[in-house]
């Protein structure tokens, strides 16, 4: 009998976290792990470095809410890689597939329905978002992180397991991240950042307020891919386009952090007790998951939230300003918080759920 699992999930850093911090329990477990991903999506990027896991490229096409031409080709590369998915799951035979979500998971979900392998999918944030929404009937189970999504599930496929948080991000150093930041002990570090693919709109105001800002602090910056402005640089402020190992100790660093509200995210802030500013992004631009995670994180007394719409240097500054003030208060809320551990549930979930030969 083989013990085959696979895995996949991918398009924005928010689509593997929760994969990666699954795939050395479920090796420790027994299990092969085999991912499919897309060609070029960050997965491909994160997977390849994790040792023992087999990476399968498929095509996959975005759904998205706006014109352009790709809307006219992307459905026939979801059919592809329905196919491309139904022929690997075919060859692999997996006990069971574990969904993360993003585009390239819809392909992979129909792939693995048809071959009538056992699928759980994991939703992040409060209402699932298009990818799962259509792929949730075609699933066993699926896992949530914030109890409420319930509301948006059937019943009896909902099932909450709590916040992932990567282990090693609790056990970052703050003398190696000044170190290695070249900052002082003597003021205090904002780490700012736009979400695993950056944000235009936030790295503009940060830019704005940044002598300002320097003036009492000192500014960690991850600005997303190409986004890094040489011309910036000066005493106090680094920039990064995306970190990856050195991140728990530029965490460790930071005393205050300024992002967008993607779930995995804002719970890896809660489970180091970082207050928050979170500038949620606009219906505009997504469904307005984050304003909602943003929203339950604020009503909870964990952050302040500066709506898209409203954020400007002068208003950016200001909450900053109360919020580090004010720190201890945000920092007693967050140790009120009940972070279970929810690795073992979704092993024990995978486990009961997989198909037995
Ligand atoms: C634009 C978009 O669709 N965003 C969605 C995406 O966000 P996004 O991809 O930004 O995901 P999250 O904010 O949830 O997670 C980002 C992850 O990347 C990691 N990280 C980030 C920067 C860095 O330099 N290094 C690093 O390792 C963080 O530690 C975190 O684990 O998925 C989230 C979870 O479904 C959703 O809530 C967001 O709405």
């Amino acid at each position: 009998m083989t013990n085959k699992i696979i895995l996949t999930g991918g398009g924005s850093a928010g689509h593997v976290t929760v994969n990666l911090a699954l795939l050395p329990k479920l090796q420790q477990d027994g299990f092969e792990v085999i991912y499919i991903g897309s060609e070029e999506g960050i997965e491909r990027e994160l997977i390849v470095k994790c040792a023992g896991v087999r990476y399968y490229a498929i095509k996959t096409g975005k759904l998205r809410r706006y014109f352009d031409w790709k809307n006219f080709k992307d459905p026939f590369n979801v059919l592809t890689g329905a196919y491309q998915a139904y022929e690997i799951i075919r060859k692999e035979r997996p006990r069971v597939i574990f969904s993360k979500g993003g585009f390239v998971s819809v392909p992979v979900v129909i792939g693995g329905w048809l071959n009538r392998t056992p699928i759980i999918i994991h939703e992040s944030d409060v209402t699932p978002g298009l990818a799962n929404r259509i792929a949730i009937p075609f699933a066993t189970k699926v896992c949530t992180t914030f109890q409420e999504t319930s509301e948006h599930l059937p019943p009896t496929k909902a099932q909450y397991v709590g916040a992932v948080v990567r282990e090693e991000l609790a056990r970052g150093s703050a003398t190696a991240g000044l170190t290695f930041l070249g900052f002082s002990r003597n003021k205090p570090t904002i780490l700012a950042m736009g979400g695993s693919l950056g944000s235009k709109r936030i790295n503009e105001v940060i830019h704005a307020t940044l002598h300002t800002l320097l003036k009492s602090y000192q500014v960690i910056h991850i600005c997303g891919k190409g986004q890094v402005d040489p011309s910036l640089n000066r005493p106090g402020y680094r920039q990064f386009e995306y970190v990856t190992k050195e991140l728990p100790d530029l965490l460790a660093v930071a005393s205050l952090v300024i992002s967008r509200a993607g779930a995995n995210a804002i719970f890896e802030f809660l489970s180091l007790q970082k207050p928050m500013v979170l500038i949620p992004l606009p219906k505009s631009s997504s469904r307005g998951d984050q304003i909602i995670n943003a929203k339950s994180f604020q009503e909870r007394g964990y952050c302040e939230v500066i709506p898209d719409e409203e954020l400007s240097a002068e208003r950016l500054l200001q909450v900053v300003n109360h919020v580090y003030e004010q720190r201890l208060h945000y920092i007693e809320k967050m140790q009120l918080a009940r972070i279970q551990d929810p690795l073992q549930t979704m092993i024990h979930l995978i486990e009961t759920t997989a198909r037995r030969e």
